[in-house]
């Protein structure tokens, strides 16, 4: 028996220490492979102290699996700042799946998804994200219940990129009264970046509101039909050179596309007032938000403006009301005005000024995890 016991210990390998080094700061990284239907992909629990984690789920070609490995670690811990921030009793969780939108999809993937997502048993919710659709969760949710964003038809709230986009608004209207003491989009001009799920909604609300646009996204389509758009509208609308963006003389810059898009090459070029935009991630490191400050130009952190999905998202699971959604989206205004504010009274960048609320929501709760209270945390209305 000894001798069994030796040998299986010289197969067994040592344990990759870089690996848990990445994964430090999360509770658990899942990853899901399915040869049969070509799914690769990766789920990251980064904190669950608040509730199950919650966060969409992107598809996009990533060239390694590290890549992918960080991104999801990154968009990971973002969902546990925006739950706290958001009041949410959600925590941060995050999937990637490797692949090219336009070309890996199938129904089957996405069911193999569903039953990896299903095998956390309630750990982990989760349902669009850029490259993603709500079709795409409705096969998921044919394996799983823990799935949110979908169809009204199927007894979800629909598309979250409306509440995002909304939130997005909010936050314009926000930044608009702190920084020129008016609110009104319309006497304004802005840099939008990526006009997707997300950015075309806020670019058609800027239109009808009288605003002057600057626009720019890879794909011809949409910027054809935000064209088309803009004629019936009091609204002008220019379009810039993908790089371009970065340099437009627009009092602000609102990012809709990839994060990591505030860097060493694209800081330097930035001319307008504010950067208020749905990307997640949108700053490369935590000094790229000092440089901002002392350049004067003001940020919202991305987590603040971008929650209106996962504000309507995660109320789905109390039963949809659009009521409900639309208050809470609204919160975000209040929310916003007090970090620019807080910041500026205290000297810090905004980031630091969210970071903080955040950390207190996490502590507060970490105090009411007591014994008594594990048993009273809300209860979903999960669908059968
Ligand atoms: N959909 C939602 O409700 C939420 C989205 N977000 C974030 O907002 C961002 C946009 O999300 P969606 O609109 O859902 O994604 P999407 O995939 O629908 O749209 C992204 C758009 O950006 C364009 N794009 C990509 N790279 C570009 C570049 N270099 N220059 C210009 N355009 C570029 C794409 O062609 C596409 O039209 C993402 O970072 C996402 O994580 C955050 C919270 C919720
Ligand atoms: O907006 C959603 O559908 C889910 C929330 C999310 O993943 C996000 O806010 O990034």
């Amino acid at each position: 028996m000894e001798v069994v016991f030796l040998k299986q210990l010289e197969i067994v390998k040592p344990i990759e220490k870089n690996t848990f080094e990445t994964i430090a700061n999360h509770e658990q990284v899942m990853f899901c492979n399915d040869p049969a239907t070509g799914l690769q992909a990766i789920i990251a629990i980064h904190d669950t102290t608040l509730g199950p984690a919650l966060g969409g789920t992107r598809m996009y070609p990533y060239e390694s699996v590290d890549e992918a490995l960080e991104d999801v670690l990154r968009l990971s811990e973002g969902m546990t700042y925006k739950c706290a921030a958001s009041g949410l009793d959600f925590g941060g969780g995050k999937a990637v799946i490797i692949g090219d939108p336009k070309k890996d999809k199938s129904p089957a993937l996405f069911r193999a998804f569903g039953q990896f997502v299903d095998s956390l048993n309630g750990r982990f919710y989760t349902g669009t994200d850029m490259g993603t659709t709500t079709d795409d969760f409705v096969e998921a949710y044919k394996e799983t219940n823990f799935i949110n964003g979908i169809p009204e038809a199927y007894g979800g709230s629909g598309d979250s990129s409306i509440s995002t986009a909304r939130g997005v608004i909010h936050a314009l209207e926000a930044t608009n009264e702190y920084l020129f003491k008016n609110n009104d989009l319309g006497t304004r001009t802005y840099a939008i970046q990526g006009l997707g799920k997300v950015g075309y909604k806020v670019a058609e609300q800027l239109l009808e509101a009288g605003a002057q646009i600057y626009v720019t996204d890879l794909n011809q389509d949409v910027l054809r039909q935000i064209k088309t758009k803009a004629k019936d509208t009091n609204g002008e609308i220019h379009e810039v050179e993908s790089n371009a963006i970065y340099s437009t003389n627009a009092d602000i810059f609102i990012p809709c596309a990839m994060g990591a898009i505030i860097n060493d090459q694209t800081i330097g070029q930035l001319k307008v007032r504010a950067i208020v935009g749905s990307a997640n991630n949108q700053l490369q490191t935590l000094n790229h938000a000092k440089t901002l400050h002392e350049k004067g130009i003001l940020y919202a952190p991305d987590y603040i403006v971008n929650a209106g999905g996962l504000i309507q998202v995660a109320d789905e699971l109390y039963g949809p009301n659009s009521k409900r959604v639309l208050v809470k989206t609204k919160a975000i205004y209040r929310s916003l005005y007090d970090i620019y504010q807080q910041a500026e009274m205290d000297a810090i960048t905004t980031v630091e000024a969210a970071n903080r609320k955040v950390r207190s929501v996490l502590d507060e709760q970490r105090n009411r995890n007591n014994f008594y209270s594990r048993k009273r945390r809300p209860k979903w209305n999960i669908r059968e």
